[in-house]
Parts: structure tokens; C-alpha cells; sequence
């Protein structure tokens, strides 16, 4: 059976991310929080934009200070005042000051700027009583950047830094790419929505909810086509009708080996490449992973087959699918999965055939991180106990234990 690691290449490299100009969306300066920017950003403006002060104090020429101390201070005249905002009118010829505050221009002739802190003014003049170094507390015009670098690089994701860049740099017209559409569906004749009181036998559809709101967690819209029942006809059509109007397609149910089973079956009828119906791990065995590629004017559509088990069908989401939104969503880099160690509190152990997963919970303890199993049972039935999982624990094919105290890989979700 494939392995993991196998699994998600197969799935990575058939990703292929939005990039052309018709996945690109114009979305104003807080819309953009969130989301994968498509071009890069190039600044019109130095920055700083002018010389200025970093501190309160006195814009100085340092020939007329340099040296001096409380025994041997300087005195100068204030010819002078420029708060921030204000342009400085006076050229500081030798001998004179200017009194300037924080983010204020700096005024013409002078270079250094002296903190009030070693200062006392006295009407028109004020005693320097140390000096600092030349050019101190003068932030320069172009010395963080220069009109005409790139601030920002496609592929990244926005968040409030990079807003706060495009803002300053006055980019309020963002290019991003739009977000990628997802579509649902729960497959099942006992399943129904959870306003429905139960008839012996059903059970409420639960993973097409946390589905939905794990896609719009990566950054995805999640398209809910609701449940449909194990009928080849209807799911045929429901398949057709998501691949028609969406990038990546996500199934629930029906893909192990029952007399029920058909979602394979269709896939394979509706022109699917399927790549396998199979991983080596534990939940999440019978997964389903294939691509349909209908024109060259699209990128290949993603399906992902799911196990109907919630339990499965959540670490499968994670291990699996949401690298692959993401990569699809035009992130250039951090798409991938991120794994821990931590030191386990509690033991656990497998088989050793399968890669196994345990959820419960990362904490950082005196900078540490540490895992907690989830209370109740492990078993890929019980969602119950999934409320608040954070990790998964990773138990490698060919270890069988791990004993409270050990090291382990734990896979970060949410
Ligand atoms: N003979 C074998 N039987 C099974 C195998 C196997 O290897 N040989 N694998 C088992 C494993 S592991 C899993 S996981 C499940 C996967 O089954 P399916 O993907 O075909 O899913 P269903 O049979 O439709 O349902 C499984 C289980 O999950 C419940 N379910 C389904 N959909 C939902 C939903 N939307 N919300 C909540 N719960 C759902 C369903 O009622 C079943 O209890 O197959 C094993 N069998
Ligand atoms: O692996 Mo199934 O996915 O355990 O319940
Ligand atoms: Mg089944």
C-alpha cells in the first residue's frame, strides 16, 4: 500500500497553482487581509521619505558639538521649532540649533540630532552636555528603502506587516488571487442535516459542516452541495454538476469496499485519473485521490475522496487536502504541513503497519511543547472527543509504542 509521504507527493505535484491573469481579483487595502497577493508590489516612494528626527531634542551640526561634556558643554542658539508635519524654513548655519521633534524634517545644515535628555535650555539657548555620534538619531531619507524596490513579492500571504506596507507605500488597490471554490458533498443514506429528528439507523451529517468550515479556514470558499444518498444516478449527476463549478472537489463516504461504496466507480465513468484508493494510515485508510483535466483553459480539477468516518475524514483533510488548497491558492511557499515534537504525557501505540495518528493537544510548557491525548476512545467513529484537538500524533510505520515521555512528531492542525 502507498505510503504518506508517497501519498502527498502524488498530490502535490498535481496541484497546479492559480497564476494566470484571469485568477487575479483588485480588492481594496482591508479586503485584503488574508489573502495570496498575485503581483509584486513596488514602491513609488523612499522611505523614509525625508530626512527626520528619531528623538525630541535639538537638530545640531555636529562640528559644533563634537567633544563636548558637562565640564566643557556647548552652547547654542535656537533659531528654530519644528514639530512633525511641519517643513523647516531655516538653514542651521554654525553655532545655531533648531528644537525638533520625533518624525520632524530635518531642517537644512544640520546632521545630528541630541536628545533633550542631556540638554538644558535656557530662553533662546540651549547646553549641549554630551555628544553623541555624527548622523545620531537622524534616519535618513531612502535608508529603510528606495522608490522603485519591490516591498513585496507575489505568493505571500497578507496579513497586518504587509498591510501596513502597502498602506504606507499608498497601494490601496491590491492585486490578489481570487480564493479558490471547494466543493462538499456527504454521501450516505443514513446521514441527515442536523435540524432533522433521527429515525433508527441515521445519523447526523457532521463532516460536511466541519468541512466547510476547515476550507474557509485555509482561505477557500467551501460550496455545501448537501448529502446525497448511495444511488449512482444522483451521485453521478452531484459529481458532474461539482466539477463543472469548482477547482477541488471534496466527498465524504463511500469509497471502502461495501456493496455501497460507488464514489471510485463514478469517478473512473466521469473520465477521472484516479492516482489511489489506498494509504498506509491509521484513520483515513480508504482515501480516494483523483484529477480530471478538461481543457487547457483550466487548471486539473482536484478530487479528493474521503472516508465517511469523521475521524478520518478530518486527519485526512489535514494531512492531505489542505497542503493542496493551499498550494493551490498561489501561496509560493509555507503550504506545507507543519510537524512539532513534543514530549507526550501520555502512551500510545499501533500495529506498526500503518502510519498512525492520535489526536489531542499541544501545549507550550516553560517553552516546550508538550501532547495530550484526547480523553475516550481513539476510534475513527468517536468525533466526540475531537472538540479542542490541536495535534495529531504521529506514530511512524514500523514503531509500535510510544511511552509517556517520549519525543514525537505531532502534526499541527486547525
Ligand atoms: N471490509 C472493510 N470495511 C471497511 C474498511 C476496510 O478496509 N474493509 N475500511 C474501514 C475504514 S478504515 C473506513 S474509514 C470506512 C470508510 O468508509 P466509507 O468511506 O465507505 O464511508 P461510509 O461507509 O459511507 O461511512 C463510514 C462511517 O462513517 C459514517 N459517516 C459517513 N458519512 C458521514 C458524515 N457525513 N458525517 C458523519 N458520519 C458519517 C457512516 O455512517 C459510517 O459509520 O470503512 C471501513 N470499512
Ligand atoms: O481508517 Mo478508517 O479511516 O480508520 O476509520
Ligand atoms: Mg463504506
Amino acid at each position: 500500500m502507498l505510503s504518506v509521504q508517497q501519498a502527498e507527493q502524488i498530490i502535490i505535484n498535481s496541484v497546479q497553482p492559480l497564476a494566470t491573469e484571469r485568477d487575479i481579483e483588485i480588492v481594496d487595502l482591508l479586503g485584503a487581509s488574508g489573502r495570496i497577493l498575485a503581483q509584486e508590489i513596488i514602491s513609488q516612494l523612499d522611505f523614509p521619505h525625508w530626512d527626520n528626527s528619531a528623538m525630541d531634542g535639538y537638530a545640531v551640526r555636529h562640528a559644533d558639538i563634537a567633544g563636548c561634556n558637562a565640564e566643557n558643554p556647548a552652547i547654542l542658539e535656537i533659531i528654530a521649532e519644528i514639530p512633525a508635519g511641519k517643513t523647516p524654513h531655516k538653514s542651521i548655519l554654525p553655532g545655531q540649533a533648531a528644537r525638533i521633534f520625533t518624525g520632524a524634517m530635518m531642517p537644512a545644515g544640520a546632521d545630528t540630532v541630541v536628545m533633550q535628555e542631556v540638554t538644558q535650555r535656557s530662553g533662546n539657548s540651549v547646553t549641549i552636555l554630551d555628544a553623541p555620534a555624527p548622523q545620531a538619531f537622524v534616519r535618513h531619507q531612502g535608508s529603510f528603502s528606495q522608490a522603485g524596490t519591490a516591498l513585496l513579492s507575489p505568493g505571500i500571504s497578507i496579513g497586518a506587516t504587509e498591510i501596513a506596507v502597502l498602506a504606507s507605500a499608498q497601494c490601496i488597490q491590491i492585486p490578489v488571487y481570487r480564493r479558490p471554490v471547494v466543493a462538499i458533498f456527504s454521501t450516505g443514506d443514513e446521514l441527515v442535516t442536523p435540524d432533522r429528528p433521527l429515525k433508527p439507523g441515521q445519523l447526523v451529517d457532521s463532516n460536511q459542516y466541519a468541512l466547510a468550515t476547515l476550507v474557509t479556514q485555509t482561505g477557500a470558499i467551501p460550496k455545501m452541495l448537501g448529502i446525497i444518498p448511495d444511488d449512482p444516478e444522483l451521485l453521478k449527476n452531484t459529481i458532474s454538476q461539482a466539477l463543472e463549478s469548482a477547482d477541488i472537489v471534496i466527498s465524504s463516504g463511500g469509497v471502502s469496499v461495501g456493496d455501497y461504496d460507488f464514489v471510485d466507480r463514478i469517478l473512473s465513468s466521469l473520465g477521472g485519473e484516479i492516482h489511489f484508493r489506498a494509504i498506509a494510515v491509521k484513520p483515513g485508510k480508504p482515501l480516494t485521490f483523483a484529477t480530471f483535466n478538461f481543457s487547457s483553459e483550466r487548471s486539473s480539477i482536484l478530487y479528493f475522496g474521503l472516508p465517511g468516518n469523521p475521524v478520518s475524514s478530518l486527519v485526512t483533510f489535514w494531512r492531505f487536502v489542505q497542503p493542496a488548497i493551499r498550494k493551490f491558492s498561489g501561496i509560493s511557499d509555507f503550504w506545507q504541513p507543519i510537524f512539532v515534537k513534543a514530549k507526550t504525557q501520555h502512551s500510545f501505540k499501533s500495529d506498526g503497519k500503518k502510519e498512525s495518528y492520535f489526536w489531542g493537544q499541544l501545549h507550550l510548557v516553560n517553552g516546550e511543547y508538550e501532547f495530550t491525548l484526547a480523553g475516550g476512545s481513539q476510534n475513527s467513529g468517536n468525533l466526540i472527543n475531537l472538540a479542542q484537538t490541536n495535534g495529531l500524533a504521529i506514530l511512524p510505520v514500523g514503531k509500535t509504542l510510544v511511552n509517556v515521555g517520549d519525543l514525537v512528531q505531532v502534526l499541527q492542525v486547525q
